[in-house]
């Protein structure tokens, strides 16, 4: 057995307590084999990253990303979604050539290495490409092929859903087992009601979950709320999209009853903070979810829209802006929206993580608290939610696996994959012209 231990640090533990502990992996396994203080030197590890001085806190969870759209970054800004995706974003992605989804999602699996993000959720095309990614980075992933039928004839709309049927039962449990599948629709309202319907009768009888954008801005729920006389959600709920195993993305305009549907259902809500604020999508009332029993995970949505892939930057957000739209100062403590970026994430798109105890999956970020903006630690969790910084992270291990040791990604060259996305970048914006 191959030992792996994250010596001399301080540990988060999934109560949100932090105790002075060492953390010893099964690097093999991929499991935490102990937490305790001290116990280093009962174990003959074969490889030890040294923690002093750092919080060790599970790997963050990005739940809701489109990774590849790092090429995209900068792109095309302020526009609420509408406009920005069909004048500007949609437009550049019928030019995507799949080494632009493999450059652009190594960019972005470097740059949440880098800020501590060890798993993530993403819907896009050319998914082979972003499996491979995943493989070659050692990061976990629930992956999909985003579905858009409108329009587009019958013909090609029905092969659009049988490309994300085919690719969520192709690539299950790739890469090791790292990576989990998903059928995505984009919207409720960018994929016609029979697609729906029939594509997620089918993705049950293979237990595929699935994966939507919904209820994000008002531009996209009034409508149907006209067209159907019914709420978006309650319209999902009656195509059998609401399970325990679906997650869907954003949640901004909620009634209380689709809150208390959500929570019925045991369907994760992915908050997606920072893009809700950029596009002027609204706010989602994220502690009114969390009172109702929702599963909310942490999600940076596209880098075209946030405009960085750092999920600590989005935990600070979503603390922040919950207490904006709740009027109230208490409204997603730090407590609360470290657990959604970590333990919530991990729930709501059903991988492995988010926790550290023992039998757990041995993914961590390792954070220095050496630097002058995180002086004073009075309060480490605090400090994760309102102080730290993706640059702040020291290691990143995933699956028992080192990914970044000192600041030194180990499993991506990072000179190459910025230089490929340069380009690749580059001639997209040229063919999108
Ligand atoms: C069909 S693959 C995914 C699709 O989603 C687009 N997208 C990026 N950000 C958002 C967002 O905030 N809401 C809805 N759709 C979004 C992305 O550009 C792809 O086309
Ligand atoms: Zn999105």
């Amino acid at each position: 057995m191959n030992t792996l231990c994250l010596a001399g640090g301080r540990v988060l533990r999934p109560d949100c307590t932090v105790a002075a502990a060492d953390v010893v992996v099964d690097s093999d396994a991929g499991r935490v084999r102990a937490v305790g203080e001290g116990i280093a030197a009962d174990y003959d590890a074969d490889e030890t990253l040294d923690a002093e001085g750092c919080l060790v806190t599970p790997g963050l969870v990005n739940a809701h990303t489109h990774a590849a759209m790092t090429l995209l970054r900068g792109y095309a800004d302020d526009k609420p979604l509408d406009s920005w995706l069909r004048e500007d974003i949609w437009p550049a992605e019928a030019a995507l050539e799949p080494e632009d989804v493999r450059a652009g999602t190594e960019l972005g699996i470097l740059e949440m290495i880098r800020s501590g993000t060890t798993a993530f959720a993403d819907m896009y095309f050319e998914v082979p490409e972003v499996v491979a990614a995943v493989e070659r980075s050692g990061v976990r992933a629930r992956l999909g092929h985003g579905v858009v039928t409108v329009a587009k004839d019958d013909e090609d709309a029905a092969a659009d859903v049988e490309e994300s049927l085919a690719v969520a039962r192709e690539f299950d449990g790739a890469a090791d087992d790292r990576v989990r599948t998903a059928f995505m629709p984009h919207s409720l309202t960018t994929v016609g009601e029979a697609f729906l319907r029939e594509a997620t009768a089918e993705a049950r009888e293979d237990g595929i979950p699935l994966h939507f954008h919904a209820n994000e801005t008002t531009d996209e729920v009034d409508p149907i709320v006209e067209e159907r006389d019914q709420r978006p959600l309650a319209y999902a709920d009656e195509l059998g999209m609401l399970t325990d195993e679906d997650f869907v993305a954003h949640g901004v305009h909620v009634t209380d009853d689709e809150i208390a549907l959500l929570a019925e259902r045991g369907t994760g809500v992915i908050h997606c903070p920072a893009s809700n604020m950029k596009l002027a999508s609204g706010i989602a009332p994220v502690q009114r979810m969390l009172d109702a029993g929702v599963t909310v995970g942490v999600g940076t949505d596209g880098a075209a829209s946030n405009n960085d892939l750092d999920l600590f930057d989005e935990l600070r957000d979503a603390a922040m802006l919950g207490k904006l739209g709740a009027e109230d100062a208490a409204a997603v403590p730090a407590e609360a929206a470290v657990t959604a970026a970590t333990a919530g994430s991990a729930d709501a798109v059903g991988l492995p993580g988010g926790r550290i105890e023992e039998g757990a999956a041995a993914d961590f970020a390792v954070v220095d608290l050496d630097a002058p903006h995180l002086a004073p630690a009075h309060d480490e969790v605090s400090h994760l939610a309102y102080a730290v910084r993706g640059s702040d992270v020291r290691h990143t291990v995933c699956d028992g696996q080192v990914l970044m040791r000192d600041r030194e990604v180990l499993t991506l060259d990072e000179e190459r994959v910025v230089e490929t996305a340069r380009e690749r970048a580059a001639s997209l914006a040229e063919r999108a012209e």
